[in-house]
């Protein structure tokens, strides 16, 4: 968490997310090359034009999943190059298993081909389901963020449900990760158990970001999921206690303009600094 919290003072709190798809993809960009190609060279291209305006880049595996081998493949390799370029980056495989299981999962995206910096978690199966990842997060400097309050619309199904005392299930949830992480809190002033909290729900972000004041979210639904930029701002505290994830907002910004396909890394870059300018500017308001 040190080292992404030293990236954020750096860079700003923008998580650039790579949920690529070939449908973005000029075709003259494709021309004459595999789909790991296509998709690794598309990454490239927004990797070397935003590396110095975001915190990290979140991979969204089942964009890679869905073209099979080959989609595996770019995964595999864009993964590597944020390694090589000393970026940081989250695996978003949101996983979840009993715990022989969830330790393969550790295994094979904290090291080896898939080897990132954190990952995201599921935890609606238990606490067993989300220790296995502790070995690698002491050992091997790795972090979680694990879904607290999603940005889609149907998170209020399940984790919003009342329990006896009338809370909602996910603040019960939020609360015993809260109880991991405070043993594990570094010279940030967070830890590395993050929260995955989304900007849509407009009610409780106050709230949340009160309950879990050292822990660290990952923020999605700014840009395409049209979350409000106050809400973000108030779940970032002051500026450094999450990043915000965009993805489709950042690729695909180069296909509102005419010379876009010819600038498609400059167009990424331009809508992460306006993303951290929206955001930012709350705080003058
Ligand atoms: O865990 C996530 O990253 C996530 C959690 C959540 O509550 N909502 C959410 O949208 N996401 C992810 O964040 C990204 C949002 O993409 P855009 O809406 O295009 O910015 C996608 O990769 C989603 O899978």
């Amino acid at each position: 968490m040190e080292r992404l919290y030293k990236k954020i003072e750096e860079n700003g709190f923008v998580c650039v997310g790579l949920d690529t798809s070939l449908d973005y993809i000029p075709e003259k960009m494709k021309k004459n090359k595999s789909v790991s190609e296509q998709l690794f060279d598309f990454n490239k291209e927004i990797i070397d034009n935003t590396k110095d305006v975001c915190a990290i880049y979140k991979v969204q595996i089942a964009y890679y999943e869905s073209y099979g081998i080959e989609g595996m493949l770019a995964y595999k390799n864009t993964l590597k190059y944020l390694r090589d370029n000393d970026l940081l980056s989250i695996a978003d495989v949101k996983r979840s298993d009993i715990a022989q299981s969830a330790s393969q999962y550790a295994k094979a995206h904290f090291s080896g081909d898939f080897e990132a910096d954190f990952m995201t978690l599921n935890p609606y199966m238990g606490m067993d389901s989300i220790s296995p990842y502790l070995e690698f997060i002491k050992n091997k400097d790795k972090g979680v963020f694990v879904l607290l309050r999603t940005s889609n619309p149907g998170a209020n199904d399940f984790e919003c449900l009342r329990l006896k005392d009338d809370s909602e299930l996910f603040y019960t949830i939020g609360d015993k990760l809260k109880e991991l992480n405070d043993k594990l809190i570094d010279n940030s002033g967070y830890g590395p158990i993050g929260l995955v909290v989304g900007a849509t729900h407009k009610e409780e972000v106050e709230k949340i970001r009160q309950r879990y004041k050292n822990m660290f979210f990952l923020i999605p639904g700014f840009g395409a999921q049209k979350a409000d930029s106050l809400n973000v701002y108030k779940l970032l505290n002051s500026l450094n206690g999450g990043v915000v994830n965009s993805s489709r907002a950042i690729l695909k910004n180069y296909l509102n303009y005419d010379d876009g396909e010819d600038k498609i890394g400059d167009y990424a870059r331009e809508k992460c600094i306006e993303t951290r300018k929206e955001i930012q500017s709350n705080g003058i308001l």
